[in-house]
């Protein structure tokens, strides 16, 4: 414990030798590397912290499976209870809801800081762990929780907490990211690119939580929460995943200029009674070859945070992969053991705005609709009339050739239009796909995404 002077001043030496006990829960992708990285940057981990970081146990279900031999199996433990209850700084990276939760809160309980990788858990349960960690008055860190090695949890909670965030925007899956960005340049399907992100560790222990857009959600409630200091959970959050996603959507999106990314988006918003809400989406979005975003490629990450005072700001890096995660997990560990060294500590959650949620058709964007239609003339006038009917101004209109020719019975061949609109009201967009698909003249309604990133 840190003795102080009558200032409150610590009056401890500026370091000790008394060991910070570090206890690690799951050492799997991640857990393997914040073994390497504690073990390989002990000596300077020691001096940046003030004392050195003693692993103390590795809890995991099968001690006699094979481990990399950065791993010493004598600390290895099926016993994850007893291991929270001897340690300074608990770290979790096992995943799930349980038995992480349950965990976690009994690490509290015993008076640990928390360094924890688990946005699944934090989207899900995180006030919980928030209120227990800031009643038992130690740090709960998670930087890895989102964008992976990319600084960005700290900076919104912490750098950017004197300012007004308005939105935040960005690719914040790594996985997804890497499928479709090979999609577009190899023309892959989504199944065989999607094996090659698990492989190299990018993906979730169940992938449908990358592809399936469960993952980026999860991110994008954190993200919420932090800036717009208002309680937002997984279920909160309008997500689509990429799994509707075609070869024929990533071709057209080449053709009109964009490349098609999965987009976090949670924003300020003013609901129907006119009152401030926040909206958090997840979902596919194309994105103008011209935007820093398009040029995102493989596991990389990439968000715009954009604030009153601050203006907009992008964060890129490595979003997923044992050693970028580990990094931001260490940086959380040294942070939280120097607080047991020399005192002080991290930020609590703020919730005071707690802004209310608001519904996914309070969404307002540009959307691109393409359509399979009869190729005859008026059908373009009928379409354009639907959405003139419901206040949705067109910014483009493209016609392809006709794909399937006119038939010797005179029946009209089938063309293709693709239709951009302005920003327009998700539900005004909505009724308007609804009374174009009832349309004789509409074969079908191939695709709508929205265009994102002007
Ligand atoms: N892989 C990444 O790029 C990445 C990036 C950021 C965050 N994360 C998060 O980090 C966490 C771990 O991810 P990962 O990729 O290392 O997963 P992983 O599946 O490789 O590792 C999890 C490990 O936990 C072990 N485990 C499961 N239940 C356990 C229990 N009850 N007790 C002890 N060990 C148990 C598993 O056997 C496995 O070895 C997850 O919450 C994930 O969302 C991963
Ligand atoms: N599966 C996650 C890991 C990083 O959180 C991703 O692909 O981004
Ligand atoms: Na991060």
């Amino acid at each position: 414990m840190t003795e102080r002077d009558q200032t409150g001043r610590p009056t401890t030496p500026a370091t000790t030798t008394t060991p910070v006990r570090v206890a690690l829960l799951g050492c799997g992708v991640v857990g393997t590397e914040v073994v390497r990285l504690l073990t390989t940057q002990a000596a300077d981990l020691a001096a940046r912290v003030g004392a050195p970081l003693e692993l103390v146990g590795v809890a995991v279900r099968d001690v006699d499976a094979p481990r990399d031999p950065v791993v010493d199996r004598s600390l290895l433990t099926a016993d994850a209870e007893g291991l929270v209850a001897r340690a300074d700084v608990v770290v979790e990276v096992v995943g799930g809801i349980e038995p992480a939760r349950s965990l976690l809160l009994r690490a509290v309980e015993h008076g640990a800081a928390v360094v924890t990788a688990n946005k699944a858990l934090l989207a899900e349960d995180g006030p919980t762990l928030y209120a227990a960690a800031d009643a038992a008055g130690v740090d709960l860190y998670f930087e890895a929780a989102v964008a992976g090695a990319i600084p960005l949890v700290r900076p919104v909670r912490e750098s950017l907490t004197g300012d007004r965030i308005h939105r935040v925007l960005g690719i914040v899956n790594g996985t997804t990211n890497y499928v479709l960005d090979r999609m577009a340049t190899e023309g892959l399907g989504l199944a065989e690119v999607v094996a090659d992100a698990q492989a190299l560790g990018y993906a979730e222990a169940d992938p449908t939580a990358d592809v399936e857009g469960f993952d980026a959600a999860a991110k994008a409630a954190i993200l919420a929460s932090l800036a717009f200091h208002t309680r937002v959970s997984i279920a909160d959050v309008d997500r689509q995943g990429i799994t509707a996603v075609t070869a024929d959507d990533v071709a057209w999106a080449g053709r009109t200029g964009h490349v098609i990314k999965l987009l976090a988006i949670a924003e300020r918003r003013t609901g129907a009674d006119g009152a401030e809400g926040v909206q958090v989406r997840v979902h596919p979005s194309l994105v103008p070859l011209a935007h820093p975003l398009a040029g995102v490629r493989g596991a990389f990450n990439a968000v715009f945070v954009e604030a009153e005072a601050a203006g907009e700001l992008m964060f890129y890096g490595r979003g997923a992969g044992g050693a970028p995660t580990a990094s931001a997990v260490l940086g959380d560990v040294v942070s939280a053991a120097r607080h047991r060294v020399h005192g002080g500590r991290g930020p609590a959650e703020s919730w005071y705005a707690d802004l209310p949620v608001l519904p996914a058709d309070a969404a307002r964007t540009r959307y691109q609709v393409r359509l399979d239609v009869d190729d005859r003339p008026g059908v373009l006038a009928q379409v354009s009339a639907e959405l003139a009917e419901r206040g949705v101004s067109i910014e483009a209109v493209r016609q392809s050739p006709a794909d399937t020719p006119a038939t010797d019975d005179g029946a009209p061949g089938v063309a293709r239009l693709v239709i951009t609109t302005h920003e327009a009201p998700e539900a005004a967009l909505a009724a308007t796909v609804a009374a174009i698909r009832d349309l004789a003249s509409v074969r079908e309604v191939v695709s709508v995404l929205r265009v994102e990133g002007a």
